[in-house]
């Protein structure tokens, strides 16, 4: 049996060969060797965009000049670098960047999540974490991704440093998702618990990140280009890791270092659509009409330079290359996958099926019907980048395996109780959905996983499903249709099998966004 599951490892990890797939014991392959090499896959994508990786990609330190090179910009280095960075994955970050630029660094300091680093201590993630004698000072704060005192204070210590600085130093500011919760600094006379309040506010109201950072923006010293002015007239070179679609800098942690060209009119539009215009404490309104008054109108940034070094497309992009790799036909869908989660599990299992009748039934061709209903649920989920078309028509001709890639971040309208996360929701249910129609000769697996390594409030970071789910739960007890009820797409991976669906990867140290794989192998 061990000689049998090594063959099948083995199987698993070279490039496909559609002879493979045939006989019985090479459908048992085949249906083991998909599962993980959708495992293997979606740890690609994570892969990516780990820390270590996507500083070197962005950096490179030339040790005899100390010219350092961003992008096609050079800084000289002479022991007048200073870093700060806030955000989820900046631990990670800092650890990459002190490693390579390490004896020019002066002084740091970052504001990370509270209980990282025992997370990162625990995982056994060493290369995530700071050596003993670090030049960087480290914060942890903002418990549950809210503003607190402990955050406060390192957004103090890092507006300290920065105001320190001269014209002959280089910040390196570095950001991640999560920053504006780790970055509290509002304008007085608002205070932090003021600020916590609207944030909270406007979040449950379903307010977008747009909208959100927009307010925050306002009520910050530093959010909106206040850390840029803080730190002029240093040179600025910002890195940013991209958690939300589209990878707009100055909405990711509130663009510190990207000029706010927001109006208190856009302030006052926001808190009027959620209801919290009327009720707004006397310290927001003053702060708001004192901006409108302000002579010196919105900051400059022309001494910084903003790059994104990771994002979802770019992880995607590896993963595609690695599917090529294993032998598939792989093309990205979408990087800007959102939308509730109803109506992107009935895309994903709607694509399965037209997908897969155009690739084991070529003659045929998919019914009408079918693809315009595709079509209209792809314009109703709103995806600026989608490649539908392209997708389909890389099917024409294809005989072998074909994996579909996309990335985004679905919302979950939260109904019950239950334990769960929005990727082992999506996952549960496309799984329901692939199971409401036959799907001919055609193996299909659908993946989503959270590319932090954590789905929710649950240790795992996502599941992959298969369309024989719901009679395979059933078999065993489980109604795919009560867990979703109540939200508990955990408490059912968990049960279902044994927890062989769910995806353990642990914290990874990075964070952009989720992503979806979809494998059709004809059989
Ligand atoms: N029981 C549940 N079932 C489905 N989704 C849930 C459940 N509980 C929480 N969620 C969803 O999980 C998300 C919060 O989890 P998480 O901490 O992973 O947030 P996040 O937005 O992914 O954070 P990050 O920006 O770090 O990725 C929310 O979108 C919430 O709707
Ligand atoms: O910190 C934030 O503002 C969000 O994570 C978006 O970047």
């Amino acid at each position: 049996m061990a000689a049998a599951l090594q063959v099948l490892r083995h199987l698993a990890r070279a490039p496909l060969s559609p002879l493979l797939w045939g006989g019985p014991l090479a459908r048992l392959a085949s249906s083991m060797a998909l599962a993980e090499q959708a495992e293997q896959l979606f740890e690609s994508t994570v892969g990516a965009v780990l820390p270590g990786p996507m500083l070197q990609r962005a950096l490179s330190l030339d040790p005899d000049s100390g010219q350092l090179k961003v992008r096609d910009r050079s800084f000289q280095l002479q022991q007048n670098l200073y870093l700060v960075g806030f955000g989820k994955a900046v631990l990670g970050m800092a650890t990459a960047a002190e490693e390579l630029l390490g004896q020019h660094l002066v002084q740091g300091v970052i504001s990370v999540p509270k209980g990282i680093r025992a997370a990162m201590e625990s995982a056994g993630k060493q290369e995530m974490l700071l050596k003993p004698h670090s030049r960087v000072q480290v914060f942890e704060g903002a418990e549950n991704n809210l503003p607190d005192r402990d955050a406060l204070r390192a957004a103090l210590a890092i507006r300290q440093l920065a105001e320190g600085l001269t014209a002959d130093d280089l910040l390196l500011v570095l950001i991640s998702g999560g920053g504006s919760a780790l970055l509290p600094a509002p304008i007085p006379p608002v205070t932090l618990e003021e600020k916590q309040t609207l944030t909270k506010l406007l979040a449950a109201r379903g307010a977008t990140i747009q909208e959100l950072n927009t307010i925050r923006k306002a009520l910050s010293q530093l959010k909106g280009g206040g850390l840029a002015q803080a730190a002029y007239p240093a040179q600025v070179v910002s890195l940013i890791l991209s958690d939300v679609v589209g990878d707009p800098v100055e909405v990711i942690a509130s663009g510190p270092t990207v000029a706010s060209i927001h109006s208190v009119q856009d302030c006052l539009h926001i808190l009027n659509r959620y209801g919290l215009r009327a009720a707004l404490p006397r310290s927001v309104k003053t702060v708001l009409a004192r901006a409108d008054s302000d002579p010196h109108g919105p900051h400059t940034c022309g001494h910084v330079l903003n790059v994104i070094i990771g994002s979802n497309a770019l992880a995607l992009a590896e993963a595609q290359k690695q599917a090529e790799a294993l032998g598939y036909r792989a093309v990205v869908l979408s990087t800007t996958m959102q939308g509730d989660v109803k109506s992107v599990a009935q895309f994903y299992a709607l694509l399965a099926r037209v997908a897969g009748t155009r690739l084991t039934m070529p003659g045929a061709g998919a019914s009408v019907e079918e693809d315009e209903q595709l079509y209209e649920l792809a314009a109703e989920l709103q995806l600026p980048d989608l490649q539908l078309k392209e997708a389909l028509e890389a099917m024409v001709g294809t005989r072998g395996p074909v994996c579909l890639l996309a990335g985004g971040e679905p919302t979950v309208q939260l109904q019950g109780s239950g334990k769960g996360g929005r990727n082992q929701e999506l996952a549960l249910r496309v799984g329901a959905e692939l199971g409401q129609w036959p799907l001919g000769p055609i193996d299909v697996l659908f993946l989503s996983g959270g590319t932090d390594g954590q789905d929710g409030p649950t240790e795992a970071a996502g599941a992959w499903v298969r369309p024989e789910l719901t009679s395979q739960a059933a078999a065993q007890g489980l109604d795919v249709a009560a867990f979703l009820a109540h939200n508990d797409s955990h408490t059912f991976f968990c049960r279902f099998q044994g927890g062989a669906h769910l995806l353990h990867t642990g914290l990874t140290g990075t964070n952009v966004m989720d992503a979806h794989l979809l494998f059709l192998q004809p059989r």
